[in-house]
């Protein structure tokens, strides 16, 4: 398929050697103290802290995993939930190609919250893959939000529910195997209905950029050596 002769050719000897990946740009948002920091180290670093610091802006992390036998590499940009940082925040929306409502198993606010931030994301983005988190599960005798609430909002909102414990390591990579797995059958579908000649194009100037064949990022990870 033209997916797998964009990710790269490899030519030896003298011959230029370049090595395309597919890269995907996620956003986790939700209100401050929900656990998204906690749930993007968790991810890329395997760390857990039990201090709270609040995010200032965003910050940003990747790990790589295969799907389908081919290497995605998922940039995390883990957003503040803080309001005041919203003008910041909602710049880092724009060519996200997934995205993760976060609200806290013992923060009522929190939930209610998440109409407001979809409709944020949804303003700097169109419709893209997302998923609903319900994280500190490990809480349970605290909460405040129950499971039947939880699946109408995911069920009206039109996305799938993960419950997750960042604490405890559950489901916390399923979040994001699961977005991968969409957005690269996603990507796929809109590879295999363009035009073969369509290749994107490839910029060595910023990490990333919008291919406008199809709406995938792609990004030169080794530039081109002799
Ligand atoms: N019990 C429990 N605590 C958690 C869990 N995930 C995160 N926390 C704690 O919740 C607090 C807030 O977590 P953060 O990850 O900093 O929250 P945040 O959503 O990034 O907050 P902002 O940066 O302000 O937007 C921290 O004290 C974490 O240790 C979890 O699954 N269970």
């Amino acid at each position: 398929s033209t997916l797998q002769r964009n990710r790269g050719a490899k030519h030896t000897g003298n011959m230029l050697e370049e090595e395309l990946e597919i890269a995907l740009k996620v956003i986790v948002v939700g209100n401050g103290g929900v656990g998204k920091t906690s749930m993007v180290q968790r991810y890329c670093k395997g760390i857990y802290t039990k201090d709270y610091k609040k995010t200032i802006g965003v910050d940003f992390l990747e790990r790589q995993i295969e799907i389908d036998g081919e290497d995605i590499r998922i940039m995390l940009w883990d957003t503040a939930g803080q309001e005041e940082f919203d003008a910041i925040t909602k710049a880092y929306y724009r060519g996200a190609q997934a995205c993760v409502l976060t609200f806290s198993t013992t923060d009522r606010a929190s939930f209610e919250a998440i109409r407001e931030w979809k409709r944020k994301v949804e303003n700097e983005c169109s419709e893209i893959p997302t998923v609903l988190v319900q994280n500190k599960i490990d809480l349970m005798d605290q909460a405040v939000v129950s499971f039947e609430e939880a699946e109408a909002l995911a069920h009206s909102l039109g996305c799938r529910l993960i419950r997750t414990s960042v604490k405890e390591d559950v489901n916390v990579a399923t979040v994001f195997r699961y977005l991968a797995t969409k957005c690269h059958q996603m990507m796929k579908q809109q590879y295999s209905q363009s035009a073969p000649i369509s290749q994107p194009t490839i910029s060595a100037f910023s990490p990333t950029f919008q291919s406008k064949a199809a709406s995938n990022t792609i990004t030169l990870t080794r530039p081109l050596v002799k």
